[in-house]
This record gives C-alpha cells, structure tokens and sequence, in this order.
C-alpha cells in the first residue's frame, strides 16, 4: 500500500461561494470526503497549508510548500499538491527549483470547478493525481484533466474549459484514463541527492513589449529589481528605431542588473541572432530563455538570483537545463 501525503493550498477545487463570488472555503478532510472511492488501495494523509485563491500566492508561499514536502519525503511515497489553477504553472517551476533530485513524485493539480459542485473535474483530477503519485517516478509533475505536464512546461491556456493546462514545447509525460498511466516521455533519473534550497529573490519584474512601449519605463525598475524578463516579439529583438530601447538595455545591464530576453510567442522559443533586431540586443550581457516558458523563467530567475550575485553565474544558472525547462540545441535536432 502506497502512502500519499496530500498538501491542501486552496484554489477553485476547495472553493465554497462566498458573497462576493467563489471563495477557498473546504478544509483537507472535506476535501478528501468527496472522494471516498479513492481510499482503496492508498493510504493518504491531508495537511492544510494555507486557504488561498492562487492568485494571492507568493513567492513565500511556494517557500511554505517546498519545505512540507521536504519535511515530510521520507514518510510519504508520493505527494499531492492541490492548488489553484491561475498560478499553479508558477508554483509548479519554483518547486522544480527548489526541490531537486527528487525520486518520489510531486504531483501538483486543481480544477476548474469547485469539488463540490455536482458536475466537477476536481473528483478527476485529484484521483488521477494519487494515481499518478503512486508512480515509481521522481520529478514535479501537473496532472489535469487525464495529462500529466512536467512541472517547468505547463502552461495556463483557457479560463473555463476542464483542458486549462498545455505542456508547451515538450512531450506530456503521461495520459491518465481510468488509471491507467500511459507515458509519452520518462525523466532520467535523478543524479543528485534530494535537496532543498529555498533561497529565492523575489525582485523580478516581468514586462511585456508592445509597439510604442516608452525607453524611460526602464527607469523605474532602478533600485527596485534586480532582474527583468523582456517578453519581446518573435525570434527576439527590441526596437532600435522610434521609441529606442537599446540604450536602458546597455544601462540596466551595466547596472548589474539581470535582464532576460524571451519572446511572447508560446512555442518554438526565441532565436535572438537570427535579426538585426536581435543581434543589436545581443551585444549587451543579456540572458536568454531558450524556449522556457514565462511562468518557469519567472521562478528560475528568482531562483538564480538567490543563489548568486554574480551576474555571470545567474546567467549561467538560468541559461542551463533544470528538471528539463530548457531544449538545449541538440536535442532540438535529434
Ligand atoms: N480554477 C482556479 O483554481 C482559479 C482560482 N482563481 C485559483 O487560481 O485559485
């Protein structure tokens, strides 16, 4: 019998409806009551870790969820992580940084509907989500709606359909029907020993280019961030003409502060050389994102910049493959 520890956090799945809309409301055990068919064959333990609509969560509260699985790992064979859905792909990132080498798994889901409501995916998704903690397979993983999405790669796409979560530039691991897990794509296992490390800087700002944006906006950042991801157009590049952002980029990076460039379209990633547009931007010490997505770049960042002052080394941090964020080139060609 597999033990399963589950973490409540609240979101949709524990919502009741309060006066001013829906509202985290159940506790674990109400939770769990709604799912009494599932007490065959696991043994599973609630905690409550907090109440909140997902879009209250911060940075600290990932800090609160990495160290219950930390504290609890050696007791449990697998984890679930019920969470709501409007952050989860953030959450999802940070717990895939702060906990690493891990071999039990840390299965994160939600719903779009309250699990009260008589017609649910929260009933679904969190069975399929024992299911899939009952796995032999280590890793932060989502599953939603009968797919298991790595933890780095899942995207936010739709506000009311029960299919929320896409797995963007890579595979899903896994289908889930009637539990039956049918993997598309295994991680290797894990090298490193178990570890937590939950030094995060939170002073990321995130900003999205548009045609116009004014260069002065950089200003503001001064003193208040140490890092900013650039979702810029396309392949990668910033505006050179008009409205002329080159130079905050040169100011802000001699600053010593950590600027990314990624782009806003979902797939592919950016590709910062192939454009005069991009080329202009490259020869300032800017970061690149690959073909991560904007939720786990966001953590990554914030990440990197607890671990490391140096510029060169935050670099290199988010620069590199973790818990596979990241398609490094030749894999691309394989
Ligand atoms: N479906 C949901 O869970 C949405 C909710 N606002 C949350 O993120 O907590």
């Amino acid at each position: 019998m597999k033990n399963i520890l589950l973490l409540a956090t609240g979101g949709t799945i524990a919502s009741v409806e309060g006066n001013e809309g829906l509202v985290p409301g159940l506790s674990v055990e109400e939770l769990l009551d709604y799912l009494p068919e599932l007490s065959s064959g696991l043994h599973i333990d609630g905690k409550i870790l907090m109440n909140q609509d997902s879009t209250n969560l911060q940075p600290e509260d990932w800090v609160t969820i990495a160290e219950a699985v930390y504290k609890y790992y050696d007791d449990y064979d697998g984890f679930v992580i019920t969470h709501g859905t409007d952050t989860l792909a953030y959450t999802s990132s940070a717990l895939s940084y702060m906990l690493q080498g891990l071999d039990k798994p840390v299965v994160l889901t939600g719903s779009q509907v309250p699990i009260s409501f008589q017609k649910t995916d929260a009933r679904k998704n969190v069975s399929d989500a024992l299911r899939f903690a009952s796995e032999e397979i280590g890793g932060v993983y989502i599953v939603f709606d009968g797919r298991v999405i790595l933890g780095t790669r899942a995207v936010k796409m739709r506000t009311k359909s029960y299919d929320a979560f896409e797995s963007i530039n890579h595979p899903y691991v896994a289908y889930i029907n009637k539990n039956e897990v049918k993997y598309q794509w295994k991680p290797a296992k894990a090298e490193a020993p178990f570890s937590l490390n939950t030094n995060l800087c939170s002073d990321v700002f995130l900003m999205k280019l548009y045609p116009g944006m004014k260069p002065e906006i950089f200003d503001c950042l001064k003193g208040l961030y140490k890092g900013v991801i650039i979702e810029s157009f396309g392949n990668g590049g910033l505006p050179f003409a008009g409205r002329n952002l080159l130079p905050k980029v040169q100011e802000l990076t001699e600053m010593g502060m950590a600027v990314v460039i990624t782009t806003q379209c979902l797939e592919e990633g950016e590709d910062l050389l192939l454009y005069e547009v991009g080329h202009k931007v490259a020869q300032y010490d800017v970061i690149l994102s690959g073909d991560m997505n904007t939720e786990a770049l966001v953590a990554k960042l914030m990440w990197a910049l607890g671990q490391s002052e140096s510029l060169e080394e935050v670099k290199g941090i988010v620069e590199t493959p973790i818990a596979g964020d990241l398609t490094i080139h030749s894999e691309k060609e394989d």
